[in-house]
């Protein structure tokens, strides 16, 4: 995905709030790029556009080197269900679905049949290790797995990206680095990107590069080699 000259602004009364300005952005198949900046900077907005949940008022994004025009609302949607997968601070997690319906929701929104299906969630539990778990209902989960069970959940359609809005903010040091080194082996054994808006030093960390922003302008950091 690349974003080629991407502002976006808000209008709030006589205020103009310019939430990103002149964004240029390449991310690369396989990368955890770590989002960064004080609050109100524009991360959410940057994430929100990546994800293809809102859309630029000026510039263009690029989806497999292809334009995606803010028009094509339905093109936008079909992408970002097959191709997109979020994981939230919050988890997200339907209360009253246990791990293994949480993680089949996607796929029975993509109309894939039961027995793919089927083999699809205990893979990505099995990924995550939660096996054994498919009936736990998230209040009788740790944090830390209700996480693993919202990983499950975004790789589980095999996207291309991931987008995750502060995905440990909620764990302790633990559990956040087994998150963080999770991310790091999905990246590695199937090429997902991982686009992480992230204050957590240890996340930072592991990530390949650090985008940071302040007040709308992005400034990419060096690419790490792990
Ligand atoms: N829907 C909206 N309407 C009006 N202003 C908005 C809207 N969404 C974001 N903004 C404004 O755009 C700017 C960037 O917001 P954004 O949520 O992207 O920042 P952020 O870096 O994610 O902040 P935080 O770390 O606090 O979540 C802020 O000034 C915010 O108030």
């Amino acid at each position: 995905m690349s974003l080629r000259g991407v502002s976006k602004s808000f209008t709030l009364g006589d205020n103009t709030i310019h939430a990103l300005r002149d964004v240029e952005l390449a991310v690369v198949r396989g990368e955890i790029a770590a989002v960064t900046g004080p609050s109100g900077s524009g991360k959410s907005t940057l994430l929100n556009l990546c994800g293809l949940l809102d859309t630029a008022d000026h510039g263009e994004l690029l989806f497999g080197g292809e334009p995606l025009p803010a028009a094509d609302d339905v093109r936008r949607t079909a992408l970002r269900r097959q191709t997109i997968g979020f994981v939230f601070q919050s988890f997200n997690l339907v209360p009253v679905m246990n791990a293994y319906d949480n993680v089949e929701f996607p796929l029975y929104l993509l109309g894939i049949d039961a027995a793919e299906r089927q083999r699809r969630v205990h893979d990505a539990l099995r990924r995550v290790g939660l096996e054994g778990k498919e009936k736990h209902r998230p209040d009788q989960l740790s944090g830390g797995q209700r996480q693993r069970v919202a990983i499950a959940r975004a790789i589980v359609k095999r996207p291309q990206l991931v987008i995750a809005d502060e995905p440990t903010a909620n764990l302790d040091a633990v559990t956040a680095a087994q998150i963080v080194s999770l991310m790091r082996e999905l990246a590695h054994e199937h090429g997902t990107t991982f686009l992480v808006a992230t204050h957590d030093d240890r996340m930072m960390r592991h990530c390949d590069r650090a985008l940071r922003l302040n007040d709308g302008i992005l400034m990419e950091g060096e690419r790490r080699v792990h």
